[in-house]
């Protein structure tokens, strides 16, 4: 048989943690809540039944996205209290039976339009089907436009059949609806997501999982890129207010800038929070100016504005992911010192570089005599220490253009270009003797370094330089008496 993608759907079966489970006091909340930002979208109204965003999609979306299906639950009895209440605050005396057709209608549209979209969603994400950042950010943006499109479209129906709305504003009230839902779940289903797992595992499980950072930069400097944001969007509202022209109010696509400025220099977290407050910003600008003409200009620069910060937020995230791949790959997990492979290439790079320009390259190979004595009679852990010690010193010590490398358990390599072999090997002298009497914790007695230092001849390849200074230390290794492997 063939694997549909709802075969799959239906295969998934990850055990509920207990943060996922929704309670009767956390179902309570969530319903005071959603009722309350409703009745808030309402004073903020600047048409009928229409307010610059519809905060409760944004609450609907995120209880059912993370309790599934048993969310939809607290979100029904909400939705059945607002629509019992706007018949009272329109005095619209409907008749009893008719109200409550009426409610179960609306509460049917809004439940199954956030419903489809947030369970789609949730499964994709609980399937893995979508794992990364920019993915996540990609599906939940497209389910909130279809989800959002879908709950305008069958809300408008049913005011329409409720007689609430008139048939000839069809299109224009169902697409500043449209706008205002998706403002809504754009703007604020991360931010419920991160109140509602807020302080759980979950947290910051989310947090590792998406790799978004939790070390925010001083509150102060948030504040005053806020500080900065507000007060740009105060100018240019006062503006639309005093020229009396609609269009004024497209600068407010200006003010992704400042947006922009905190999604890159500030956490995840702050950078929706932001957003919050800019949109809170503008739905109150708008009402108290009385800028209707202009209300669904700021509506669709609120949700660009969204959708370019939410993309903004995974771009550090991917360009710090490439770089500790990049880091992974270069550099030696242990020590942090350039890992074999890296240190041959950059090796080549640099032999390439001084038959270009006529300077001395040298090279320094060094083992710590008796690790294994070290390892056996002091433990790992020392052994470790003194792994991450010595390179930490020689990193210290080194000029900028000088590449360290471990090349096994206990072999570095150093290449110094610019240094002819009589320099390098007074430095190589003088480091060995600070290594071997640094001090190590718990390690009693001094490290015996051995190392050998040649100057690479014209147009010689890497793999015969690293064999020609290997061969020299195994030789002095031989030679110099008291040394013998493995005998501590
Ligand atoms: N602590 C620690 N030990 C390691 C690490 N990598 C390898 N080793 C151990 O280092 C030891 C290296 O042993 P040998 O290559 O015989 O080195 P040695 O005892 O100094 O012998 P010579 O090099 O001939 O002087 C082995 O016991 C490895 O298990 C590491 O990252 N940390």
């Amino acid at each position: 048989m063939i694997d549909s993608p709802f075969s799959k759907l239906r295969d998934v079966q990850e055990p509920e943690s207990a943060e996922q489970q929704l309670g009767w006091f956390r179902g309570l909340v969530i319903c005071v809540v959603w009722v309350c930002l409703w009745r808030i979208s309402f004073v903020l109204e600047y048409a009928p039944f229409t307010s610059i965003w519809y905060p409760p999609a944004g609450l609907s979306f995120a209880v059912i996205l993370l309790y599934g299906w048993r969310g939809t639950l607290p979100i029904i009895v909400a939705s059945y209290i607002t629509a019992f209440w706007i018949d009272g605050m329109y005095a619209l005396d409907t008749e009893l039976l008719a109200l409550f057709v009426n409610s179960t209608s609306s509460t049917l549209a809004h439940v199954f339009s956030y419903g489809v979209g947030a369970l789609f969603l949730r499964q994709f994400i609980r399937m893995h089907v979508i794992r990364t950042l920019p993915a996540i950010i990609l599906g939940f943006l497209a389910l909130g436009f279809i989800t959002s499109l879908l709950a305008s479209f069958f809300g408008v129906q049913v005011q329409i059949s409720a007689g609430t709305l008139s048939i000839f504003n069809l299109y224009n009230d169902w697409l500043l609806r449209w706008i205002g839902d998706m403002v809504g779940v754009f703007v604020l289903t991360p931010l419920f997501l991160a109140l509602l797992v807020w302080k759980t595992p979950m947290y910051s499980a989310w947090l590792r999982r998406l790799r978004i950072s939790t070390q925010p930069a001083p509150v102060y400097r948030y504040a005053m890129k806020l500080t900065i944001n507000l007060t740009l969007l105060l100018c240019l509202i006062v503006l639309s207010w005093w020229f009396e022209n609609p269009d004024v109010a497209f600068g407010v696509f200006f003010l992704v800038i400042p947006q922009m400025w905190i999604a890159y220099t500030e956490n995840a977290l702050r950078a929706v929070l932001s957003l919050t407050i800019f949109c809170i910003a503008i739905a109150l600008g708008v009402a108290l100016f009385s800028l209707d003409e202009s209300a669904i200009i700021f509506q669709f620069a609120i949700s660009v504005i969204a959708v370019t910060v939410y993309f903004g937020l995974a771009v550090p995230l991917m360009l710090s992911q490439s770089q500790n791949l990049q880091y992974q790959t270069q550099n030696d997990h242990l020590t942090g010192v350039a890992n074999r492979s890296y240190f041959l290439d950059s090796a080549e790079e640099e032999f390439e570089r001084s038959y270009r320009n006529q300077f001395p390259v040298s090279l320094l190979a060094f083992d710590i005599c008796h690790f294994r004595a070290i390892n056996n009679n002091y433990g790992h852990v020392v052994g470790d220490d003194v792994l991450v010690n010595v390179s930490k010193y020689l990193r210290s010590e080194l000029r900028q253009s000088d590449i360290i490398g471990r090349l096994s358990s206990n072999s570095f390599m150093l290449l110094m270009p610019a240094l002819t072999h009589d320099s390098a090997q007074r430095f190589a002298e003088h480091m060995m003797l600070k290594l071997s009497y640094m001090s190590i914790d718990r390690l009693k007695e001094p490290l015996e370094i051995k190392y050998a230092v040649i100057e690479i001849t014209q147009n010689e390849t890497v793999d015969s330089a690293v064999s020609r200074v290997s061969e020299l230390l195994q030789q002095k290794k031989i030679r110099e008496r008291g040394y013998s492997a493995n005998t501590r």
